[in-house]
């Protein structure tokens, strides 16, 4: 496994590899990334990954300088599932002395994560098509964790014909339904015995929709009585939305399908999760 920080000794030591599964990371790496980066290694001659926390997705008051990184971790995991090249740039690396570009997709940003971190989706949309022009892959893979995250990708990757394939992987999660995810590490055991309750809510939404409901209300009613259980959940949002605009709907068509989608509160730790009721006609 090489580990290159420029982009000229990447450009150089991507220059042997076929084609590539890129696997783009802010590190402190989960069975999630993992799972990523072996549906990569699957279809691909070759995997890269970047570990890279990108300064220009947070937000002011966010958590960029608390972000946790175990870099030597990260490579000892990497190499274990035998990724061929590990991409750890500096924050020049990505975005040189001058550099003024921003990426912004509009209108599926508008709402849900986008609502409430206002410019965040420019700064993944931006990083997205730095890395991608720098590792210039075959595929490139997301999980559906961050499942606004995918439908931005895809609307970036076909309106500026990037050439590459999207592909998006399943939700990785511990057994009692937490989604795995980095920021899980800020949890108190109290916060994380409480954590859970998102997934609980979103099954509880589903079943609601398994036993016929079909109206949005009724979904988040059965989810948001999950979420009354733990009140020091912070709620906040519940959404059930079209799977590709991201539209709130009043009430789904199975022909459609929809996204349920939540973000809540433990103390200072925001997590997100999410569900997809899948089109079955
Ligand atoms: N539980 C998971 N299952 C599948 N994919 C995941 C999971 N968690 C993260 N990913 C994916 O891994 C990629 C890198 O994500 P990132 O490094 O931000 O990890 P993260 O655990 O989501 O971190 P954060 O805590 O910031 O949300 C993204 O495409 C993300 O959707
Ligand atoms: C795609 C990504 C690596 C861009 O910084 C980040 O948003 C993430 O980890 O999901
Ligand atoms: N996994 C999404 C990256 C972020 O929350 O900034």
């Amino acid at each position: 496994m090489r580990v290159v920080t420029t982009r000229d000794e990447l450009t150089a030591a991507r220059a042997e590899l076929g084609t590539v599964g890129f696997v783009p990371t802010m590190g402190y790496l989960h069975d999630g990334h993992l799972s990523l980066v072996r549906a990569a290694t699957s279809a691909n001659d070759s995997v890269v990954v970047s570990i890279f926390v990108n300064p220009t997705q947070f937000g002011p008051g966010e958590d960029l300088d608390n972000y946790p990184r175990d870099l030597d971790r990260d490579l000892a995991l990497l190499e274990a599932e035998g990724v061929d090249l590990v991409w750890t740039p500096a924050v020049e690396d990505v975005y040189p002395a001058g550099s003024s570009t921003r990426v912004s997709v509009g209108g599926v940003t508008d709402v849900l994560e986008g609502a409430r971190r206002p410019g965040h989706f420019d700064g993944v949309a931006t990083v997205c098509t730095i890395l991608f022009g720098a590792v210039r892959p075959t595929r490139a893979y997301f999980g559906q964790k961050d499942a606004q995250q995918t439908v931005v990708i895809r609307r970036l990757v076909r309106d500026l014909a990037l050439g590459l394939e999207v592909c998006v992987e399943p939700i990785r999660r511990e057994p009692d339904g937490l989604a795995m995810s980095s920021r899980n590490t800020y949890l108190s055991p109290a916060e994380r015995a409480v954590a859970p309750v998102l997934h609980r809510a979103l099954v509880a939404a589903e079943e609601s929709y398994a036993a016929g409901h079909r109206l949005a209300s009724e979904l988040l009613s059965a989810a948001h009585a999950v979420l009354a259980t733990e009140p020091t959940a912070q709620v906040e949002y519940v959404s059930v939305a079209d799977p590709d605009t991201l539209a709130e709907l009043d009430d789904v068509d199975p022909a459609r399908g929809a996204l349920l989608s939540l973000a809540a509160r433990l103390g200072r730790t925001r997590l997100i999760d999410n569900l997809v009721l899948p089109r079955s006609v």
